[in-house]
């Protein structure tokens, strides 16, 4: 089952499960979203059922609600949780600092919620996820749909201040309409090839009317685990300075991949 995964679904898995490790009985964990967050709901949803793991959930947008639910997960709402052991998510890019770009599936402002109220912020990515320069992917803005244009015109006007290359701002779209956060706002993908410093980016975007959050997570993050198409995991801790490498065993996934396979 497991040579039926593309080599980057297996990179996803294989950092989704090293991650799922680290997940404790009694622990309260922030479950992030996207491709990569979904293998880890997947994951912690077979511990729990075969191993009988005991832990609560704060997911960070409905459909990782809904995933985590399916699949036997006792979810909370974070006002329930208030503190947070663990948040595991994934990330649109990460640099050397581990500071991210995320919200590329528009769930950055629960997430970032989640994330900060949470003891430890674990990363799950694969490898193409890591650059020098966070940047080349479009940076997501979360704004009030009112006014959104004048937001979107200051965000312009503010990023050709600033250290960064492109300057444009896209409202994203769902088809037709306009992409409708969880929140119920809209999202500005902001073009920038390269952001030169990313820490004051993230204030001074806060700082325009209009502007809900944005994608850059600095200084959140503590520990990324990058997975690698042939079951290699590298596990990166910040604040210990360590880098750990080890290898999956596909077969002993085998269940996990016949069941997302039915
Ligand atoms: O809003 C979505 C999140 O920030 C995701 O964690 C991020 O976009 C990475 O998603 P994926 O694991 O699908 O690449």
């Amino acid at each position: 089952m497991a040579g039926e995964l593309s080599p980057i679904d297996k990179a996803k898995f294989v950092a989704a499960k090293r991650a799922a490790d680290l997940v404790e009985d009694g622990m309260r964990v922030g479950l992030g979203t996207g491709s990569t967050a979904a293998w880890l709901v997947r994951c912690l949803g077979e511990m729990v059922r075969e191993q009988g793991l005991s832990f609560t959930a704060v997911p960070t947008s409905t459909r990782t609600a809904e995933l985590a639910r399916e699949m036997g997960i006792r979810v909370i709402s974070l006002d329930e949780a208030k503190w947070l052991d663990l948040t595991i998510d994934g990330a649109d890019e990460f640099d050397a600092d581990l500071n991210l770009i995320k919200g590329g599936g528009g769930a950055l402002l629960q997430e970032k919620i989640v994330a900060t109220a949470s003891d430890q912020m674990v990363v799950i990515a694969d490898a193409g996820k890591e650059v020098e320069t966070l940047g080349a992917f479009p940076l997501p803005a979360e704004v009030i749909p009112f006014g959104w244009q004048t937001t979107q015109a200051l965000i312009e006007e503010t990023l050709v201040s600033m250290d960064v290359l492109g300057r444009t701002a896209t409202l994203r779209m769902n088809g037709d309409a306009p992409f409708v956060t969880d929140e119920g706002n809209y999202i500005l993908d902001l073009h920038l090839k390269r952001i030169g410093n990313c820490r004051q980016l993230a204030m001074v975007l806060n700082q325009i009317p209009g502007v809900v959050e944005n994608g850059l997570f600095i200084d959140i993050c503590d520990t990324v685990i990058i997975g690698y198409g042939d079951g290699e995991v590298e596990t990166r801790d910040i604040n210990e300075g360590t880098v750990e490498k080890d290898r999956l065993d596909f077969v002993e996934t085998d269940n996990l991949f016949t069941d997302l396979a039915d």
